[in-house]
Order: structure tokens, then C-alpha cells, then sequence
């Protein structure tokens, strides 16, 4: 049986910029085996939030606490132009200390990442395959826990459900998921759904969720 202790588990988060307030005491528990939503509209924080969960910005105040290994697949992607997909791949395969690409080449199956292009620079690639290499890099090293920011803008409809397999697939080995988008899109497909409003996130009955925002995806 898998346990019920949070694999990530944020207390009172607060962090502002230039002593204007964005997250104002965020608290949330992520057990092992879930996979969870944010949404909130434009400008309500959830960038800042994933990162400080990713340990990428320093909160003002409060705790964030991570039983494992985290994934980050930022809004931004965190591909070089210098280098070619092959290369970001090594890159990372040494960065995180991996003794093979074994992971990362069955990912880039799953989510039909383009063989012939291996050799590209990012910036020749299309965006939708950029953002299945940023998937990837955030994946390659099977994190316990997986930010993942409006992960899917830019994926046709196929690459779209393939993404949806991958996360349940995770979510059937323990590992955590945690998707921020804009739109209440698919809550079915979650466990759980958080809005982040007013600085504070607040779980969210699904129903109401789907029944409102919902937005045709990607
Ligand atoms: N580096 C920064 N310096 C100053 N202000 C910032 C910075 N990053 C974000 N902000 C501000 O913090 C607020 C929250 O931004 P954030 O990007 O976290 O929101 P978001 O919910 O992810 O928005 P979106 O849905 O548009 O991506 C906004 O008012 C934004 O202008």
C-alpha cells in the first residue's frame, strides 16, 4: 500500500516582488501517487509558486519540504541554442548523474519525439517539439515529484492525450504530478484541483470545475 505522507508538503508560503505580495500563505500536501492541478488566472502566481516549489526562487517565508527527487518543466524552456537536442540530452544525462539515456529514450517514444531531429538545434525545431524535449529533460531522471508549468501549450491533440498517458502511468508507480495551467481543462483527469486565488490556493470540486472554464485542450 502506498502511503499517505505528502511527498511534497508546502506550509505558509509566501514570496512577493518588490514588496508586492503574490502568494500570500500557500499551503498544500501532495501524497505519493497523485496527480494535481492549479489554476488561476493570468498574473495570480502560479509560476512563482512552481518556483519556489522547485527550489528555483527563494520564498519570503514558509516551508516547502520534498521526501524525493523533483521535476521542473518551467513555462519558459530551458533549451540552449548552442547546443543540439542530442547534446541537451547528454548534458542532462551527466547533470543528474544517469548511467544511460534508457529513461529519456522511452520518453521521447511515448511522446513520438521526431528521431531525425536529434541532431537539431532547438531553435529549428517546432515549438510543440520543443516543448516534448522540455518534457523529457524534466522526466529523464523518473522524478518522485513533477512540476509541470501549462505543460502541453503548442502539443497537437495526439501528443496531447500521449501526455495524459504518461502522467497516469506515473501516477501508477507513486510518482507525483503537479500541472499548472491557466484553464480548468480536463479536471477529470486529476485527483485533486487547487485554485490559486487572492495569494492562497484553495481545493476545488472538480465538477464545478469542468462544468465552468472548461476549455477545449491544448
Ligand atoms: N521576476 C519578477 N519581478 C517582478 N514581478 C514579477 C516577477 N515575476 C512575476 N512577477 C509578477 O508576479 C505576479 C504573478 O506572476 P506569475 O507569472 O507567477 O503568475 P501566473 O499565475 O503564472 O501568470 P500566467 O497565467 O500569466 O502565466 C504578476 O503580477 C507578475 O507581474
Amino acid at each position: 500500500m502506498p502511503s499517505d505522507e505528502p511527498v511534497l508538503r508546502v506550509r505558509n508560503v509566501r514570496k512577493g516582488y518588490r514588496q508586492v505580495p503574490v502568494l500570500r500563505g500557500v499551503d498544500l500536501d501532495l501524497p505519493p501517487g497523485r496527480v494535481a492541478g492549479i489554476v488561476g488566472e493570468n498574473g495570480a502566481g502560479k509560476t512563482t509558486l512552481l518556483r519556489v516549489l522547485a527550489g528555483d526562487l527563494r520564498p519570503d517565508g514558509g516551508s516547502v519540504h520534498c521526501g524525493g527527487r523533483i521535476g521542473h518543466c518551467p513555462q519558459e524552456t530551458v533549451l540552449h541554442d548552442a547546443f543540439t537536442v542530442e547534446q541537451h540530452l547528454r548534458f542532462f544525462q551527466v547533470a543528474y548523474g544517469l548511467e544511460s539515456l534508457r529513461r529519456a529514450e522511452e520518453l521521447m517514444e511515448v511522446l513520438r519525439f521526431p528521431g531525425a531531429r536529434r541532431r537539431a538545434r532547438p531553435g529549428t525545431l517546432s515549438g510543440g517539439t520543443r516543448q516534448k524535449l522540455n518534457l523529457v529533460l524534466a522526466l529523464m531522471h523518473d522524478p518522485d515529484v513533477l512540476l509541470l508549468d501549462e505543460p502541453y501549450q503548442g502539443f497537437d491533440w495526439e501528443t496531447y492525450v500521449r501526455f495524459w498517458d504518461l502522467a497516469e502511468e506515473l501516477r501508477a508507480r507513486g510518482r507525483s504530478v503537479l500541472v499548472v495551467s491557466h484553464l480548468a481543462y480536463d479536471a477529470g483527469r486529476l485527483d485533486t484541483l487547487h485554485r490559486l486565488e487572492d495569494g492562497v490556493l484553495r481545493e476545488q470540486e472538480r465538477d464545478a470545475a469542468e462544468s465552468g472554464d472548461r476549455v477545449g485542450a491544448p
